[in-house]
């Protein structure tokens, strides 16, 4: 590393005292634009003898992403309202949502590049622009299209002219790599809780960046989370408080909260709780994403005596980075496979609040192995001092139950 350095510092002119210690005269900025210009041998031997001491730092990476996901949010309410508006939860005809799905992923595509625009960018979400290309989705293109539009000449941020059909069906399309263990990839779930965005409850907007396979930032756009705790409070009590949370974390550097009107952040951290007759738990509102009934016998294995609390998306895992509750279990259907946008951002979330996120057998999420996350059986998350009583009793529990098959 020495020599690389020396190099480094020959041909920019930098003090020898810079060798040895080479960090503190670089700014973060002028440290990442040398590394990416500098000869690919040199920088990876240089990024790899500093990574292993100095973290990275994904400060304009966050900053984009927190952006991104503050805009799509604001597409999304509008087109919450209106379909609250108009009753459309009593009908069958689902296209709003499709049209908000769709627009939360263009919006966020589209922020990322214009933030990000010198680095190289590749997005894992969940929207592809196949069924909008059929000629029965030409009224919702030109929906979205408008909405699209309307969203970005409204926050003011970029002046562009305004995106065509085209442009749309590219951009969502541009969310399709496959992700895995090598290089930067964005994952992004537009709208997670595609049920409770329709009931009018719980949604976000959630999008992570895996460096390496490790997921490293995560941000979570709940515009319908209290921004108080919703622990143990009734659900017309919780739509009625004052809502729209913005979780954001990077990696060793702590989780903070902010209200997406624009509030300051506030770091937050997981329950600490080590009593589980003190914890609560979350899980999904839908009983057909997560079984209901081995929840419940996990808790009573625990000794959890508060009743579950049900909310859909991964708010569970926001609500849980501030200490709403203290667990957060989910056991899909045998043969469901679970996608890694609908975890990456809720992982990082509740990790660098000081929580952890394991399988069933207690294994760590694996986020490098493409669009899936391979794992056994659910997912469990809660704090540190919970997590080895927390598995026994859902180990002792999957041996009395057996998961229905899809
Ligand atoms: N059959 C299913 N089992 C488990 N999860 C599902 C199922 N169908 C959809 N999901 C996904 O579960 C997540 C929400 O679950 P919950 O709200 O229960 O936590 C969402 O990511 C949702 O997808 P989507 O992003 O399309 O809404
Ligand atoms: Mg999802
Ligand atoms: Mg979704
Ligand atoms: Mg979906």
């Amino acid at each position: 590393m020495a020599s690389s350095v020396t190099a480094l510092a020959r041909l920019i002119y930098l003090p020898p005292s810079t060798i040895s210690n080479p960090r503190p005269f670089l700014s973060p900025k002028l440290f990442f634009t040398l590394k990416s210009s500098y000869s690919p041998i040199v920088s990876s031997s240089i990024s790899s003898s500093l990574n292993s001491s100095i973290p990275m730092s994904y400060d304009k990476q966050l900053a984009a992403a927190k952006k991104a996901a503050a805009l799509a949010a604001r597409l999304c309410q509008n087109v919450q309202k209106g379909l609250l508006q108009s009753d459309v939860q009593s009908k069958s005809d689902r296209s709003p949502v499709t049209v908000a799905d769709y627009g939360s992923q263009v919006l966020v595509s589209f922020v990322l590049q214009k933030e990000l625009p010198d680095q190289a960018f590749s997005l894992v979400a969940e929207e592809d622009s196949g069924d909008l290309r059929k000629e029965e989705s030409r009224e919702t293109l030109e929906r979205l299209t408008k909405l699209v539009n309307d969203t970005i000449a409204n926050d003011g941020s970029y002046k562009v002219p305004p995106l065509s059909e085209g442009d749309i069906l590219t951009i969502i399309d541009s969310g399709m790599s496959e992700g895995g263990p090598n290089g930067q990839h964005w994952v992004l779930d537009p709208i997670d809780g595609t049920k409770g965005f329709l009931r009018g409850d719980q949604y976000a907007i959630a999008l992570g960046l895996l460096d390496e396979g490790k997921v490293v930032l995560g941000v979570l756009s709940c515009p319908n989370l209290p921004l108080e705790s919703i622990a143990s409070q009734h659900q017309s009590a919780v739509n009625r408080a004052a809502a729209g949370c913005l979780f954001s974390a990077q990696l060793s550097c702590g989780t903070y909260m902010e209200s997406l009107d624009g509030s300051p952040p506030v770091k937050v951290h997981v329950s600490n709780t080590e009593n589980p007759e003190e914890a609560s738990f979350f899980e999904s509102y839908e009983a057909a994403h997560s079984s209901h009934s081995l929840s419940g016998s996990i808790a009573k294995k625990l000794g959890v005596k508060a009743p579950p609390v049900r909310i859909d998306s991964q708010a569970k895992y926001g609500a849980l980075s501030r200490g709403d509750g203290a667990i957060y279990l989910r056991f899909p259907n045998k043969g469901y496979r679970e996608k890694i946008w609908d975890h990456a951002a809720g992982y990082i979330v509740v990790a660098e609040a000081g929580g952890v996120a394991s399988d069933a057998a207690g294994k760590p999420l694996d986020f490098s192995k493409g669009r899936y996350l391979d794992l056994d059986t659910g997912i469990i998350v809660t704090n540190r001092k919970l997590m080895p009583a927390l598995l026994k009793a859902v180990q002792d529990s999957l041996k009395e139950e057996v998961l229905p098959s899809l």
